[in-house]
């Protein structure tokens, strides 16, 4: 856990954060935090603002308005990009890399817990044997089961999961439950999105509505 966020101010605290496209308002203004121990499930129908949210969250669109604070701190961007672990829609690989040399490359660029290997997350997220397997010839949920790895390496302790489920078999499901977990265990939070049934791990969760945005 990076030693600049305080161990008493919430992971994430924000207040007043509003978000506008072509002048008009996606979502917000919203307040919420996300404590240790905690998920914050963000909810809403197609085109409510989740993973707009989410990606801002993650230092990858800016031009909002309000506060952010990590650990206590105002967190701008590039702030945000470095200590917060981003899950999204497309698994971010590169597709002529095997699996090893995705996971090496992300964690080169986005930092690493020392206490597991590059082969152990692989092993974990049922990728054993496919270490040297390029990433274009992996299938959907194996390309998500190869970003469940890079997540699980990261050290942030906040994760951002954007429809973590998607592309998953029931086990898959699963291990993203027990990940979940065991993160929240650890004294990490977690917000995520989800249209399906969010199979809740026994963690602590609160919710996030987001309004479906009016277009006029
Ligand atoms: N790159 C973009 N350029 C312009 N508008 C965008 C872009 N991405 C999203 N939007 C718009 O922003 C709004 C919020 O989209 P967003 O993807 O955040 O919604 P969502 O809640 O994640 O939806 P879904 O449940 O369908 O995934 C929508 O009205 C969408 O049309």
């Amino acid at each position: 856990m990076p030693e600049t966020l305080s161990a008493a101010a919430p992971l994430l605290d924000v207040r007043g954060l509003s978000f506008d496209r072509d002048d008009l308002p996606v979502f917000g203004p919203l307040d919420f935090s996300v404590e240790r121990g905690e998920a914050l499930l963000v909810q809403g129908g197609n085109g409510a603002g989740k993973t707009t949210l989410l990606r801002l969250l993650a230092g990858l669109l800016d031009g909002e308005r309000g506060d952010i604070r990590l650990g206590g701190r105002s967190a701008g961007p590039a702030a945000r990009a470095g200590s917060l672990a981003y899950l999204g829609h497309l698994p971010g690989l590169k597709a002529d890399l095997t699996a090893m040399e995705n996971l090496d490359y992300l964690c080169g660029l986005l930092g690493r817990r020392p206490s597991l290997s590059l082969e152990e997350a692989l092993a974990i997220v049922g990728l054993a044997g496919y270490e040297d397997a390029a990433a274009r010839t992996l299938s959907a949920g194996q390309r998500k089961r190869l970003s469940l790895a890079r997540l699980w390496l990261s050290p942030a302790p906040l994760w951002l999961l954007d429809e973590p489920y998607a592309n998953l078999d029931l086990p898959g499901i699963e291990l993203v439950n027990r990940m979940v977990g065991a993160h929240l265990a650890e004294g990490g939070g977690a917000l995520v999105t989800t249209h399906g049934a969010y199979a809740a791990p026994p963690v602590r969760t609160r919710l996030l509505e987001l309004g479906t945005a009016v277009r006029a």
